[in-house]
């Protein structure tokens, strides 16, 4: 019986997401866990090279949503299945509830064209686990502005990540039973103990 779990982290651009994956994936390994630590849009050399187009080429919407899906179909037979099936713990940054978040909430791409692509991309694989770090949008544009050279989301205009932000939140509420939600204003040090028992439940 396989037991490795499925952690997805999730929340709008400046959160502080990246922040805390090292973290978890050192806490898993110090629990002797083997840990494939991966991220979307990317994960695999065709993922990554779409990636680089994604984050800074305008395109249709819909283009944009088949992408992320196409580089994902590639993540999960390439990198996500494989390390489940050896039982190995697998941490992606981002995943399909992005999707819903940004090209659904933020652009406004009908959902249920989003749940179809799910449907067919990946029917019977979801997260175990979705870390949703959640912030003000004040919080993560000045986190933002503070520390990097911005990509093509991560200049869109407060509006967007309103609506990004309420879709993330609004999937936590229809999802409770993967979805935790981290009040990211919090220091580092009081996310971390709350990861901390956070994976103490899921690691049992
Ligand atoms: N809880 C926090 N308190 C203060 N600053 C934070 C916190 N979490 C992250 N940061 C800082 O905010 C910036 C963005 O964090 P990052 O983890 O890159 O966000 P994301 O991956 O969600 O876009 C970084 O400079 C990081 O050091
Ligand atoms: C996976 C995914 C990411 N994105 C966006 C969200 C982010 O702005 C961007 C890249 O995510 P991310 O890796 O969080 O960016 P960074 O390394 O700069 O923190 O892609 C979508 O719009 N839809 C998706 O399905």
């Amino acid at each position: 019986m396989t037991t490795a779990k499925f952690i997805t982290f999730e929340g709008i651009d400046g959160a502080g997401k990246s922040t805390h994956l090292s973290f978890v994936a050192d806490l898993l390994r110090q629990r002797k866990k083997t840990v494939v630590v991966t991220r979307e849009p990317g994960g695999t050399s065709l993922g990554e090279a779409l990636r680089t187009i994604l984050l800074h080429e305008k395109m249709h919407l819909e283009t944009e949503a088949l992408l992320m899906f196409a580089a994902r179909r590639e993540h999960i037979a390439q990198v996500i299945a494989p390390a489940l099936e050896r039982d190995d713990w697998v941490i992606s940054d981002r995943f399909t509830d992005a999707t819903f978040a940004y090209q659904g909430g933020g652009r406004k791409l009908d959902l249920k064209k989003l749940e179809i692509l799910e449907q067919w991309v990946h029917p019977h694989l979801q997260p175990d686990l979705t870390l949703l770090f959640d912030v003000p949008l004040d919080v993560a544009r000045a986190r933002l502005d503070a520390t990097r050279t911005l990509d093509k989301f991560e200049q869109e205009k407060a509006d967007f990540f309103a609506a990004t932000r309420a879709e993330y939140l609004r999937r936590a509420a229809e999802f409770p039973e993967r979805f935790r939600i981290i009040d990211s204003t919090q220091t580092i040090a009081a996310i971390q103990e709350q990861l901390c028992n956070i994976l103490a439940g899921l690691d049992h």
